[in-house]
Parts: structure tokens; sequence; C-alpha cells
């Protein structure tokens, strides 16, 4: 039987334990902060079930132009209950997660795991663990999967206290909501919660790096994302970098590197991540680790050392759980000689969840617009949409490339109140290679925002496309 050692129980680790556990392999999970990983316990779970709440705000603020009177000022919001809720959907959520493993027959160590490789090169693999006691204890296996995430960088004149200097992670032990938020870094995390403080009524300044919000997502739905934020009073400083943070009291200040300052009640720096990467023993092992201190991989999670996998966001191929789960999973099919295909980018969906949600899906219009792919592309408004018009919605779009000669779906964009749902059409056209006379072709509801879908399609469907 395959021994499986797994550093770390976020999407990654616990995903492969699962895929592994069906083929009977002997896996051991080891983590130190709790099975689900920062996944479930800090990052993208609690952010979401926050948003969430804030998301009741969002529909009461819109309420009065659907002819239903009701104030934002009525709609009271009980930081306490909010945050308790967040805390207790992700540990239930984690505790579920233990609950699979364990009735799978997956041991669970929790403890601080690294790499000790006493013999090189030899078949099998060490781990040492620092359990909570502070004992150790070693563990072996044929095979060793890497999932240990990473943690929010720290600039090092911006250090949270955790009080007024925050990161994403602190979010949820304040008792109130502050008063004026100033949020450092404008990339996703920023963006998700600079919308779920406007929503809540708190007064927020966002500090941008370069010249827009998502500096790295299609640009025609940052633009979209900006024009509500400014609607709902978020000054956005660009060209803006910080780099330092002081507190006085009630009050923190941000100096800009072009000594401009920004002062507000509280700051949350989203100013990106670190890999979980220090203190593994990478280096004794042998297993290389890029400038950024990410683990090298190949398509199907290899390291440079045979038998020592990594996967999710150590790696830094693509930081999402759905990318991480993938690639530990790949991990474990390769390990035990299955069948697998490598990992494929280019038909991920993901979403930011804002209001609108942005959503996407494949080859984006930035490499369509530098010639990297040939392509038609379409982008038609909701405001056309019927279902739209009916919900009061003014923003919004959807947006669909195709091969300019087959017609083969390869990409798209959804801005929108559900992007997140609403993307899904075209993943499935992108992941099948399905022709765009194929979404021209499908029924829609009448009426429905997936209408902007279909007819999107039917824009872009050429006459050869239908022979
Ligand atoms: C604010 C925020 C919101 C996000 N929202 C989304 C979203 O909506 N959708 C989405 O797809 N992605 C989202 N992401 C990204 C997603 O959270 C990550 O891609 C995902 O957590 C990666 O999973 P992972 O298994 O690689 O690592 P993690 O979830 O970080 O888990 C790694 C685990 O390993 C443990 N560990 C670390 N070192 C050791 C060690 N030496 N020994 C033992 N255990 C160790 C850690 O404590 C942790 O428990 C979000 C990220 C952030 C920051
Ligand atoms: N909904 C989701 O799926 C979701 C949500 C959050 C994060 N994520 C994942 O996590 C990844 C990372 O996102 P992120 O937003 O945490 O990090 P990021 O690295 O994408 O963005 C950080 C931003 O902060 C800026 N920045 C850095 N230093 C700065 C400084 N000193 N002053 C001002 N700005 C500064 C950077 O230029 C960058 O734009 C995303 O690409 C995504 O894959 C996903």
């Amino acid at each position: 039987m395959t021994k499986i050692v797994i550093i770390g129980g976020g999407p990654a680790g616990y995903e492969a334990a699962l895929a592994a556990a069906a083929y009977g392999a002997d896996i051991t999970v080891i983590d130190s902060d709790g099975i689900g990983g920062a996944c479930v316990l800090w990052d993208c779970v609690p952010s979401k079930t926050f948003i969430a709440s804030t998301g009741i705000r969002t529909e009461v603020r819109r309420a009065v132009d659907l002819g239903i009177n009701i104030r934002t000022d009525d709609a009271l919001v009980t930081v306490p209950q909010i945050h308790q809720r967040v805390r207790d959907l992700a540990f239930a959520q984690s505790a579920d997660i233990r609950s699979r493993l364990i009735s799978e027959g997956v041991t669970l160590v929790s403890g601080r795991a690294q790499l000790d490789e006493r013999q090189v090169g030899v078949s099998a693999h060490g781990v040492i663990v620092t359990l909570p006691d502070g004992s150790t204890q070693r563990y072996e296996g044929d095979v060793v999967l890497i999932a240990t995430g990473a943690s929010p960088r720290v600039l090092a004149d911006a250090r949270p206290d955790g009080e007024r200097i925050l990161n994403w992670r602190q979010l949820y032990d304040l008792e109130e909501l502050p008063e004026h938020l100033v949020v450092i870094g404008s990339g996703v995390t920023g963006a998700e919660f600079v919308h779920a403080y406007t929503e809540l009524g708190v007064k927020v300044t966002l500090v941008s790096s370069r010249d827009r919000v998502l500096p790295g997502e299609d640009e025609d739905a940052a633009l979209v994302l900006e024009d509500a934020l400014a609607e709902r009073g978020v000054e956005l400083i660009k060209h803006a970098r910080a780099d330092k943070v002081e507190r006085h009291g009630d009050s923190v200040t941000a100096h800009l590197t072009d000594g401009r300052t920004v002062t507000g009640s509280h700051v949350l720096m989203t100013v990106g991540s670190v890999p979980n990467t220090n203190d593994l023993g990478l280096d004794r092992a042998g297993v290389e680790i890029d400038r950024n201190g990410y683990i090298t991989v190949d398509r199907v999670s290899r390291t440079s050392v045979p038998g020592v996998y990594a996967a999710g966001d150590c790696t830094g191929l693509l930081p999402l759980a759905s990318v991480a789960a993938m690639q530990g999973r790949i991990a474990m099919y390769h390990s035990l000689g299955e069948g697998v295909s490598p990992i494929k980018l280019k038909t991920v969906a993901s979403a930011i969840f804002t209001r609108p949600e942005i959503a996407t899906v494949g080859v984006s219009q930035t490499a369509i617009d530098a010639g990297e792919y040939p392509a038609r592309t379409v982008m038609l408004p909701l405001a056309t949409n019927p279902r739209a018009k009916m919900s009061g919605l003014r923003r919004g779009f959807v947006k669909i490339f195709c091969r300019p000669a087959t017609g083969v779906v390869i990409g798209g964009v959804v801005v929108a109140p559900n992007a997140s749902e609403l993307i899904l059409p075209i993943a499935l056209a992108v992941q099948n290679k399905l022709m765009v006379s194929d979404l021209a072709q499908t029924f829609s509801v009448y009426p429905s925002l997936t209408g902007s879908v279909t007819e999107a399609a039917r824009q872009l469907v050429r006459h050869d496309d239908l022979d």
C-alpha cells in the first residue's frame, strides 16, 4: 500500500487526501492550524460569508428604486453577530472536512511539519512533526505532498497590530465597524473588502499602486466596478504605494512613497501573500523554489525531488482554492500511477465577489489585445436585458471570445450581481471546446440574465459557424 504524507490541510491537502483515499492509499495529513486550511478558516470562506451579510444591505440600498420603502439607515449592522456567524461557519466547515477525512480512513495529525531527508535519494521520504506539546514525531512516506499555502505579506514599516493596522484575517476580531477604513492594495482581496465595508456604510479610501482598481483583471470589468465604488463614495488614490503606516492613538496614517499621506481610523493591508515555504527543510531536501519562495512544480505537481509533490498557494501557480484542489488531486493520481491530465489553466473559472461580481474564464481580453490569441469578441451590456431592467440593474455586461476560424469558445467575462453563477455556461463551452453556435442555439429562460449569454453568442456567430 502506498504511504502518503501530506503537509497542510487546506484545499490542496484535503482534496488530495480524499482523492488518494479512493485508491486505498495509507494517508497522513499534518496541519498546524486546522483542517480546511487558511482557505476555510481565515481567507476564502470567512470573506465570502462576511460579504453575504453585506449583500443584504446591498438589496436594502436598492429597495427604494423598486418601490419598497426601507432606508439603509434602518438596516442596522450588528458587527459581533456578523463576525460570530463568520467564525461559526468557518469552524463548522472545517469540522465537516475533518469528519469526512476521518471517515475515509485518513490519519490526521495536528502539528508543524518539515522534511527530514536523512538519506537524500532513497525512495522513502521523512517528515518530522513538532506536536502541540513540543515533542516531535517522525513520519515516512513513499510520497510527500507539500500543500502549506501562503500568508499575508507584511511590509516592514506597516506591521499589523490587530487593532488599527490589520490584515484581512484580523478583521473579524473588531467589535465595531471602522469609522474610516483605508485599504492598501487594490488586488482582488482589497477590492472585495472595499466593496463589503462600503456596503456596511463605512467610509473607505483605497490606495492603489496602479491607475485603477483590480490591475490584473479585465479592464472593462474593473472600470465598471470602479464606477460603482465611486458612486458609493469610495475615494480611490491612484499611482500610490504605501511604504509606512503609523498609529497615533485612535487614528492611523499611511505614508505614500510620493510624500502624500492618508489618515483613517483603521488601515487594512491587502498587499498580497507570501508562500509558507520557510522552515520546511526544502533546501536540505533539494526541493527547488523560485526567487519569491514558491516551490517549482510541473503540470502534474512534481517538484525537483522524485516522490515529493507540491500543490496550492505554496506553488504560486494560480492562487485559487479550485486550482489548489485540482493540483492536489493530480499529484495523487500521478504518484499512484493513475492516468492523469496535466493541469490546464486556460479553463479555470474564477469570480470577484464585489457588487457587481466579476467572473472570468479562459483566455483574457488582455492576451487577445496583445495578439497572443487570435479571436472574435463581443461585449454585450446588460442594460438591454429585460430581466436586468426588471431588477433595476444599471451596470454589467457579458463578453465572449471565440476562435476566428472555428468559432470555438475560448473565454469570457461576466459582470453582473451573480456573475459567479452566470459564468458556468461559458466555462462549460470553454472546457468542452463548444462552438459559439452551440451557445447561440441553446434555450435560455425568458426573462433571465443568461439570456445575455446566448444573445452575445448569437451576435458572435458568423454564417459559416452554422454550416
Ligand atoms: C481574502 C481571500 C479570499 C479568497 N477568496 C477566494 C475565493 O473566493 N475563491 C477561491 O477560489 N480562492 C479564494 N482565495 C484563495 C484561496 O484561499 C487559496 O487559493 C487557498 O487557500 C489555497 O489552498 P492551499 O491548500 O494551497 O492553502 P491553505 O488554504 O493556506 O492551507 C494550507 C494549510 O497548511 C498549513 N501549514 C502551513 N505550513 C505548515 C507546516 N509546516 N506544517 C503543517 N501545516 C502547515 C497552514 O496552516 C494551512 O492550514 C482567497 C484568498 C484570500 C486571501
Ligand atoms: N474571489 C476570489 O477568488 C479571490 C479573493 C481574494 C484573493 N484571491 C486570490 O488571491 C490572489 C491574490 O490576491 P490579493 O489581492 O490578495 O493579492 P495581489 O498580489 O493580487 O494584490 C495586491 C495588490 O497590492 C498592491 N501593492 C503591493 N504593495 C503595495 C503597497 N506598498 N502599496 C500599495 N499597493 C501595494 C499590488 O500592486 C497589488 O495590486 C488573487 O489573484 C486570487 O487568485 C481570490
